[in-house]
């Protein structure tokens, strides 16, 4: 894969919410391992939750936890880490992955449904069973990871749950089946936010942008290049980072949403509101980036929060 534009470089976490933030809280994230779900994974691990990660493949999963588990060590934070195997298309699987993080950890305060991908093909080329696939993965994996949630554990002592969605709002030429599954992502969240707010369950989804640099995403689609020039069309002339979904992610658990529920929050930099067809983007320097390596960060490093 080539990677001659730097895109990458190692998380070096300093977030932006206070330390302590998550203590005593027990999350699953799906997909926890690799791109955004590990950042998401490493920011409330780093805030002093426990984090359950769950995926289909094991050795993604040993992988991941291992430079995770490296890397939390380093910040100098300690935090609970546990690994479960599950295909979120497999009920027995997803009801087990929730009745074992409730066993294991007495509860379960956050559900983050970030597992979840697609395969590019123009739609008149979908086989049923591709279609099925990623409709299963994106849409009915959610549907499961929340019942089972509000069921085992959620209706009774309430809980939070992040949705993940897509820059699908004016539909996805070649990822018919993801915008299509990713749409009903957005739909099935106000209506959970809506019948679960009694139980004081609040259901929010971020959807990022097509946009969000990550070696795995890059991967799935052959090379980072795919990247290449997207940030030319987006108002704020750059590509998104993974800790920029991960602070939003953040932000919906913590108190501070503690009044917002059934919201879709988009993370594409103006892209999705981009509809003027004449008015082109002005030339214009990209916008500043938040990153865990980024000049907020080094302004971090001068407070109190600063763990590097
Ligand atoms: C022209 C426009 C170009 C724009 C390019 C822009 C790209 C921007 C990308 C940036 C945005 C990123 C968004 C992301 O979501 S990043 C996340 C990426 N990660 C993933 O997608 C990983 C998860 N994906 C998968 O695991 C699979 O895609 C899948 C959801 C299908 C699940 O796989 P599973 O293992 O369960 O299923 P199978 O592999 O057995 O396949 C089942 C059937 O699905 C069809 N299929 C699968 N892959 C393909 C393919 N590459 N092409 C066509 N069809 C495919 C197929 O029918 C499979 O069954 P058969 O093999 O029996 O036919
Ligand atoms: N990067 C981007 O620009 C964007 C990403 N997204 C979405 O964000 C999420 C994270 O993407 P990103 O980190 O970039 O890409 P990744 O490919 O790194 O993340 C996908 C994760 O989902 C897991 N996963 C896939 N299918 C299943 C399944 N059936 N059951 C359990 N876990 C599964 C994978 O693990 P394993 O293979 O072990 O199962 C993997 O960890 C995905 O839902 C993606 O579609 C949305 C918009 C833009």
């Amino acid at each position: 894969m080539s990677t001659s534009k730097s895109y990458y470089k190692p998380l070096n976490i300093s977030s932006v919410f206070r330390p302590g933030l998550f203590e005593n809280r027990v999350a699953i994230v799906t997909g926890g391992a690799t791109g955004i779900g590990k950042g998401i994974t490493k920011e409330l691990l780093f805030l002093g939750c426990t984090v359950v990660i769950a995926s289909r493949k094991a050795d993604r999963l040993a992988d991941g936890a291992e430079e995770i588990r490296n890397w939390l060590a380093n910040t100098g934070q300690r935090a609970t880490l546990h690994v479960v195997q599950c295909n979120v298309r497999n009920e027995d699987e997803v009801k087990k992955l929730i009745s074992t993080t409730v066993q294991k950890f007495g509860k379960l305060d956050f559900l983050i449904n970030n597992g979840g991908g697609q395969f590019l093909s123009p739609t008149a080329d979908i086989r049923l069973k591709g279609w099925n696939a990623v409709v299963e993965t994106n849409l009915t994996g959610t549907f499961l990871l929340c019942r089972e949630a509000y069921n085992q554990w959620m209706k009774e002592h309430g809980g939070t749950i992040v949705n993940m969605a897509m820059d699908m709002w004016k539909g996805y030429p070649y990822m018919g089946h993801s915008g299509a599954a990713r749409a009903g992502v957005v739909n099935l969240t106000k209506t959970l936010g809506v019948e679960w707010a009694q139980s004081n369950v609040r259901v929010n989804a971020v959807a990022p942008g097509s946009s969000i640099v990550s070696p795995t995403a890059a991967a799935n689609y052959g090379n980072v290049s795919i990247f290449d020039g997207v940030g030319e069309n987006i108002p704020m002339k750059r590509t998104g980072t993974v800790e920029e979904v991960c602070s939003a992610v953040c932000f919906l658990l913590s108190p501070g949403a503690a009044f917002i529920t059934g919201e879709t929050i988009r993370i594409d930099g103006g892209h999705s509101y981009y509809i003027t067809p004449n008015f082109r983007l002005p030339d214009s320097k990209p916008t500043d980036v938040y990153s865990w390596q980024s000049k907020f960060d080094a302004d971090a490093a001068k407070g109190p929060q600063s763990k590097l």
